[in-house]
């Protein structure tokens, strides 16, 4: 087992920049102790390769940080690396912040698209920021599962609530409705183009690891969590095409882009869509290196006296 990459490189608003303190995590969720164990490097750790050990991690992580008391998802579901979710989020409230005197805005309305079973985002935005939660979803089972997480903690019903997406090619429509408006949107995009090219990443992801490649990923990703057709670049591609339609219907439209080599198609993508601003928000986790792309039809001032109320 590899020892556990320095986080400091993650967001300053971030909980998790440091080690993990389980004695902490145990005294929350006290399941997680029988997981726990003493690494070849004399740390605590849990097993990264077992995903019933990545689930319980997650469900003390959300219960010590977040306050979330119920979290679980199926069996073969994306079981989200918590530290690095949560720092789109914060560099989202700081995009959003710029808008706003450099405060961070709380009375928002917040898209995410394609939630996923964890419904991870929604989670943390509420409980960091306030902000209130539409979830799309194409897949029938992630939305169940994500509905049980919302109905098993009290209060965020009020907060978060999920619109299945009917049509896999659609992003918006169907999701955003007429009047609505959101204050941002957000996207982790499944980024393979096929199951084949999601089975060597999970492949390579082990082997990055020095698990056994043919060990189940331990983050697991059902086939809809990890590819579309067109990869990444055709699902953003997509999201940019349809985002002229809600052009004033949403502040700023952000999506997770994994790979950098991505970004000169999307930036064309958004010249062709006439875009006013783009930004590329750059974040790193550990030795990965991340961003988001983030993009509005709306002039500066126009977002701030929104904002503003
Ligand atoms: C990479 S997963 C992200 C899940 C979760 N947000 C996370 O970050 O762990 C992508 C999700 O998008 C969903 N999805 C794919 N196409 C979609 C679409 N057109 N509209 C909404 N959701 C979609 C998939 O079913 C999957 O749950």
């Amino acid at each position: 087992m590899k020892k556990a990459a320095e986080k400091t490189a993650l967001h300053p608003r971030n909980r998790h920049r440091g080690r993990y303190d389980f004695a902490a995590l145990i005294d929350s969720h006290p399941p997680l102790a029988a997981w726990v164990q003493v690494n070849q490097y004399g740390d605590e750790s849990i097993d990264f390769a077992n995903p019933a050990a990545v689930r319980m991690l997650n469900q003390a992580l959300l219960q010590h940080f977040y306050q979330i008391e119920n979290w679980s998802i199926p069996d073969g579901f994306l079981c989200p690396p918590v530290p690095g979710r949560a720092d789109y989020l914060h560099h989202l409230a700081d995009l959003l912040a710029a808008d706003h005197h450099g405060v961070i805005p709380r009375d928002l309305n917040l898209l995410d698209i394609g939630c996923g079973a964890n419904c991870i985002y929604p989670l943390i935005g509420y409980r960091e920021y306030g902000w209130r939660f539409t979830g799309s979803e194409i897949d029938p089972h992630a939305m169940k599962a994500a509905n049980a997480v919302i109905q098993a903690n009290p209060g965020l019903s009020r907060a978060i609530r999920l619109r299945r997406q009917k049509d896999p090619q659609a992003i918006f429509s169907g999701i955003m409705h007429k009047n609505e408006l959101y204050h941002a949107s957000l996207c982790n995009p499944p980024f393979h183009a096929s199951a084949a090219e999601a089975r060597q990443g999970t492949e390579r992801k082990l082997r990055n690891l020095q698990l056994d490649t043919r060990a189940p990923l331990n983050f697991g990703g059902q086939h809809n969590e990890l590819w579309c057709e067109g990869g990444e670049t055709g699902f953003i591609s997509r999201m940019i095409a349809e985002s002229v339609t809600f052009a004033r219907q949403c502040l700023w439209f952000t999506s997770l882009v994994s790979r950098k080599e991505n970004l000169p198609a999307l930036r064309r993508a958004l010249e062709t869509a006439g875009a006013r601003e783009v930004r590329i928000v750059e974040m790193a986790q550990g030795q990965k290196q991340s961003r988001f792309i983030a993009w509005s039809f709306y002039e500066p001032a126009v977002r701030a006296r929104i904002l503003a109320g």
